[in-house]
């Protein structure tokens, strides 16, 4: 049985800026989903990205990934008006032969191969879900609807969720079609797992697969990547993509 990654890149990047839908905003010259998808596509046997909904994007994010994907398999659909639906579609379009799949945003560029790799070791360790996430560093504290703290929250036992959130094909499918889910806008498909009452396996998640959100996210991830770059040949990783920050 083969492995996938669904890449949801539908969104319009709203948090980002005026500059055309987010995945196809550039990073050291390159469009965001490329990045995303040529280390996937270092991971798994299919990629299936759910490309931004504008007239021919299908087609375009076709032709754009086609030399970015090495030997994986490429299928691109039309995305949905949310993440959840965007990835409902992709699950939709995965080939019969898939038995794992991880889910990662086009927004987190620099996630690095061996984070999905790690995913996918727990998965075959015999997890049903996996998400990689990291401690908590700010103090955070619960508000009411006038902005006054009611408690400060005991984040040693809080989580940064990332992506690329691996599951057993299965399930996934299960838990976007369990009843409700349409209507529950989940921020992340591990949280339609846990509905159905599933444990979702947490691994230690990297600081480079952070989120480009906002603008000064895209200056961190140039920055970033210009660092990978920069590493010394010498060191067998020069422009790989193993973490900088580690
Ligand atoms: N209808 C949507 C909305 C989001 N996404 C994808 O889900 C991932 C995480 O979403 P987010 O970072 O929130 O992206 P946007 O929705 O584009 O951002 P914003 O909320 O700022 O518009 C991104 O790769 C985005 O392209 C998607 O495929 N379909
Ligand atoms: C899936 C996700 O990236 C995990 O952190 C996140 O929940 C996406 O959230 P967004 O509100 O769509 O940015």
């Amino acid at each position: 049985m083969r492995t996938a990654a669904v890449v949801p890149a539908a969104g319009r990047g709203e948090r980002l800026g005026p500059g055309g839908p987010k995945a196809l905003r550039l990073l050291a010259g390159r469009p965001l989903l490329v990045h995303a998808v040529q280390t996937l596509g270092q991971v798994v046997d299919v990629v299936v990205v759910a490309a931004p909904p504008d007239p021919g994007a299908v087609d375009d994010v076709t032709a754009l990934l086609a030399p970015e994907v090495g030997t994986a398999q490429l299928v691109v659909v039309a995305g949905g008006a949310t993440r959840q639906e965007s990835v409902r579609r992709a699950l939709a379009a995965l080939p019969a032969d898939v038995a794992s799949v991880l889910v990662h945003d086009a927004a987190r560029p620099l996630a690095p191969a061996a984070l999905a790799r790690s995913v996918l070791a727990a998965l075959e360790a015999g997890a049903h879900a996996v998400i990689p996430a990291l401690p908590v560093t700010d103090t955070v504290k619960r508000v009411d609807a006038d902005e006054v703290v009611v408690e400060t929250v005991d984040r040693s036992v809080l989580r940064a969720v990332q992506t690329p959130q691996g599951f057993r094909r299965v399930v996934l499918e299960q838990a976007h079609a369990a009843p409700g889910a349409d209507a529950l806008e989940a921020t992340d498909d591990a949280g339609l797992v846990e509905r159905l009452g599933l444990p979702v396996q947490v691994v230690p998640g990297s600081e480079e697969a952070f989120k480009v959100t906002r603008p000064l996210d895209l200056v961190l991830a140039e920055a970033v990547h210009a660092a990978r770059a920069a590493r010394p040949a010498s060191s067998g990783r020069a422009g790989d993509d193993e973490a900088v920050t580690a």
